[in-house]
């Protein structure tokens, strides 16, 4: 039989749950026990500050401490929450999904003068996201910009559906289409931008990340080949067809990838046109005309 579960003040709730997220060596756990907190209870941040002493009803415990306990077994917190905020935007996530990674706003960054652009002169830019996962990339391209239309393509029926879902919910269905492809099978036009956050660790390198990461994202988000590149050998050699006149084409890479990565864009007949470094400094997204 459940023990009672007696009213508790937000505070003291918040309080013992940053404990024992900290005594499990989870890496934010005032952050984390935050967010939980407001996603179980309703509860914000400035209302838990203002109000410490008001009471969660016991129902709302039994959720948060779910939460908890699901976060102690390193289920990353924005999947408990299942949602994440991505360039502004909240994306609605599911196990199918990649968790979008402020590392990709660079490469949304680096893009955005170019789709501006084509829209002022053309009137449009059609932008091709290959492996759209959540639909990260391109609803943010188009949130931003409003006379740009996105294709969103993936081998995952289920990211898909969560990246149609998306753009309803952001009112961008009008402009984003999904289409399940691998890489360019399926895909038919030309485009202004190809752009692409593919699978990029090496598939060694899988079984030594970190368990969030490992247990949790899906292993087709993620598993790159033997050298990592597999992914980029595809789009190097075959977005050609798929590039209008002044096409560009580009991509998020890993911390380490950016001299591989740019060879062999350079060997299948591309010119760098930018780069751009994340927020720890490392190179993280490439850009190529033909
Ligand atoms: C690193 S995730 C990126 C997801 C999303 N674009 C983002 O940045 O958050 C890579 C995506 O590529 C998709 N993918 C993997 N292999 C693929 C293939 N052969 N063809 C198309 N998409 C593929 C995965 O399902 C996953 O959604």
């Amino acid at each position: 039989m459940n023990e009672a579960i007696a009213p508790e003040s937000a505070e003291k709730l918040y309080r013992t749950a940053r404990t024992r997220l900290a005594e499990a060596g989870i890496p934010s756990p005032d952050l984390d026990a935050s967010l939980l907190l407001e996603h179980a209870t309703g509860l914000t941040v400035l209302a838990r500050i203002t109000e410490p002493g008001r009471l969660v009803p016991t129902e709302k415990i039994e959720r948060f401490r779910t939460c908890v306990e699901r976060r102690l077994a390193r289920e990353p917190v924005h999947r408990i929450i299942g949602e994440r905020e991505f360039y502004g935007l909240p994306l609605q996530l599911t196990a199918a999904t990649l968790v979008p990674r402020p590392d990709t706003e660079t490469l949304v960054d680096l893009v955005l003068p170019l789709v501006r652009n084509r829209v002022a002169r053309n009137g449009h830019c059609r932008i091709l996201d290959m492996g759209t996962g959540s639909g990260a990339i391109a609803l943010a391209l188009l949130a931003e910009v409003s006379r740009a239309t996105a294709t969103g393509t993936d081998i995952s029926a289920e990211a898909l559906m969560v990246a149609q879902a998306n753009a309803s919910l952001l009112g961008l269905a009008d402009r984003f289409t999904a289409i399940r492809s691998d890489w360019f099978e399926e895909v038919t036009g030309q485009f202004e931008l190809i752009v692409s956050n593919p699978p990029y660790i090496r598939s060694d390198d899988i079984p030594g990340l970190d368990p969030d990461v490992r247990e949790h994202d899906p292993l087709q988000a993620l598993d790159g080949g033997r050298d990592g590149l597999d992914a980029y050998r595809v789009l190097a050699e075959r977005s050609a067809p798929f590039l209008a006149e002044n096409g560009a084409i580009a991509v998020e890479i890993g911390h380490d990838q950016a001299p591989e990565v740019t060879n062999l864009f350079v060997s299948a007949g591309y010119r760098r046109i930018g780069r751009r470094k994340d927020y720890g400094g490392h190179v993280r997204a490439l850009f190529f005309v033909k």
